[in-house]
């Protein structure tokens, strides 16, 4: 399905009958892209945080653990909470407990690239700028050599901010640096978040939505057309779409051809 008549015409939906049929769906195509890489390619994956991908970690760790081919995938991050991995908001952390303690192929340091939470913010949006430039392959748009991911999967918070880029943050979806440090506009806590080229140039760029939380920020996004970063994103991406369960895109439903 693709919205029509809008500057988001480029933009997918699927929208599945529950969060654990997405999440499938979402696996199986990642597992089949993965096995398409040859030649000690691998598959780079840019995952975020929050507590949506909660039910794709559990369906992975459940449903896939046997059928996934690990070895083919690189697994980094998006944004991360300038916490520990013990703390319950850290991104890395939630990823840890749900699904790569129950995968022995998943390893820290081999496939799976965290953003240090708990090192200062300016130098480990420097660091995993650097590592991520170093591992993920490189595309040249005018005069920026910048990562080019084989997904990028988002959320979309309630206020309409993705990666830690709020509203009101709009700049950092323009820098040249691939990673820097952010704030929560409302706690305080520091951040460090992907920038807005890597988010738009990858070969896929997916928001994930689930639950009727979601529905109406969708709502804001698609149908009242809500200046926020999300909405950004979602509109100057490469390959954009939107993939939940029904009750997060029911409202979404009428601008949909
Ligand atoms: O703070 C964050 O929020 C967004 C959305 O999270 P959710 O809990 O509403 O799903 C998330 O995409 C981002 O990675 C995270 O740091």
């Amino acid at each position: 399905m693709n919205i029509v008549n809008s500057d988001l015409q480029k933009l997918q939906c699927h929208a599945y009958a529950s969060p654990i049929e997405a999440s499938r769906a979402l696996i199986a195509r990642m597992n089949t892209q993965a096995l398409k890489k040859t030649n000690g390619e691998t598959y780079c994956v840019a995952l975020s945080g929050g507590s949506t991908p909660d039910v794709l970690f559990r369906v992975w760790a459940d449903q896939f653990s046997n059928s996934t081919p690990w070895s083919k995938f690189q697994f980094f991050w998006v944004d991360e909470r300038c916490v520990p991995p013990s703390d319950e908001a850290s991104n890395y952390g939630r990823f840890k407990l749900l699904l790569s303690d129950y995968v022995p192929q998943l390893e820290e340091d081999v496939n799976v690239f965290r953003i240090i939470g708990e090192a200062s913010p300016e130098r480990e949006a420097l660091r995993y700028s650097k590592l991520v430039e170093s591992r993920v392959p490189q595309i040249k748009v005018k005069d920026l050599n910048i990562p080019q991911f084989d997904m990028v999967l988002l959320g979309i918070g309630n206020e309409g901010h993705t990666s830690s880029i709020f509203p009101g943050q709009e700049h950092l979806l323009s820098v040249s640096s691939s990673y820097l440090p952010s704030i929560h506009p409302v706690t305080g806590v520091r951040r460090v978040a992907m920038t807005g080229h890597p988010m738009m140039k990858a070969k896929q760029t997916v928001f994930l939505v689930m639950g009727s939380a979601k529905a109406e920020i969708l709502d804001r996004i698609i149908n009242l057309k809500f200046d926020c970063p999300a909405r950004r994103v979602m509109s100057q991406a490469f390959s954009p779409e939107l993939i939940g369960d029904e009750k997060a895109m029911e409202r979404i439903r009428i601008s949909i051809s």
